[in-house]
């Protein structure tokens, strides 16, 4: 009889859903699921949405988001969460409260604090803003881009990468534990995302790939995150390899040839190249 596999960690998505499988709910299971994690979800909004943009967003009720996280807590055992979009300040505060008790309250947790897609629609209301500052605390590491922690800090988004460790300095002063602020929307033959804990700021420098492809990149990557999370003794080292795995994933995402607008990066499960 074959041995058996060894326990995957088991990751949950506390997000939206993406009908175009690039984003949200769908890019996260991806990535768990390619990155040897467990995928479990709880949808907190139904995007109508396609690469090309976001038509429709209906928020879930949030009592059928709390039943959806108190069922699968009571029977499942969580190793790390990833909460990505959360739409409204009534969901952000009832995810707050299933994140501060029971099993979840001793689980690590990433936090994406998404506010607009990519082709530019609001995945959370303007109103919002404030609670969304007020769960900063609850996560271990929070990866805006660089127009979120321009709103979470109430001031321009920065215009270049010399500007970010400045501003992650002042998000983890708001209350965040540890800060990856990510400079995907920065111009630069490299994309470069800043990293600050207790111990200070690093430069995280990667290739800036030429692609199309960008549709979920801030998803996965906190995803990705998540899943590698266990397998690590810290943050850091997690972070790199997830950075290291999304750059292969934005380098082949053309050829999925999805849609025709921004589409999907490759999440990929074929070959371990990003760790060589
Ligand atoms: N064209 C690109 N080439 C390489 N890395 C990129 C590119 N675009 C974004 N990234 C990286 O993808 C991650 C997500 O970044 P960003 O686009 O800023 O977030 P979001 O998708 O939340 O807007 C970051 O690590 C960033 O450095
Ligand atoms: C349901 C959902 N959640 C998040 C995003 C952000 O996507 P991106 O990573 O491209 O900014 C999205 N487009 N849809």
């Amino acid at each position: 009889m074959a041995a058996p596999l060894p326990r995957p960690p088991v990751a949950l998505s506390i997000a939206g859903s993406d009908p175009s499988g690039g984003a949200g709910v769908q890019a996260d299971l991806k990535t768990f699921s390619a990155l040897g994690a467990y995928g479990t979800c709880v949808i907190t909004a139904l995007t109508a949405q396609s690469t090309r943009g976001v038509t429709h967003v209906h928020e879930v009720p949030v009592d059928v988001v709390r039943a959806q996280v108190e069922t699968l807590v009571a029977d499942v055992r969580i190793d790390v969460v990833k909460v990505g979009m959360l739409a409204s300040a009534a969901l952000v505060e009832t995810v707050d409260a299933l994140l501060a008790s029971g099993p979840l309250a001793a689980t690590p947790v990433v936090l994406d604090p998404v506010m607009v897609s990519t082709s530019g629609s609001r995945l959370l209301s303007p109103d919002a803003v404030d609670a969304v500052r007020a769960l900063l605390p609850r996560a271990d590491v929070i990866t805006p881009n660089v127009p979120e922690a321009g709103v979470l800090l109430d001031e321009p988004p920065a215009e270049s990468a010399a500007e970010l460790p400045e501003q992650a300095a002042a998000l983890r002063a708001l209350g965040a534990r540890r800060v990856l602020l990510k400079g995907g929307h920065l111009d630069g033959t490299e994309s470069v995302d800043v990293w600050h804990d207790e111990r200070g700021t690093s430069e995280l420098r990667g290739p800036r790939i030429a692609t199309t492809a960008t549709h979920g990149t801030g998803c996965t990557l906190s995803s990705a995150v998540a899943a590698l999370r266990p397998r690590h003794d810290d943050w850091l080292p997690a972070v790199r390899e997830a950075r290291g795995w999304l750059t292969e994933a934005l380098r082949h995402g053309e050829s999925l040839d999805v849609g025709s607008g921004a589409g999907p990066v490759h999440h990929f499960h074929e070959q371990p190249r990003w760790r060589t």
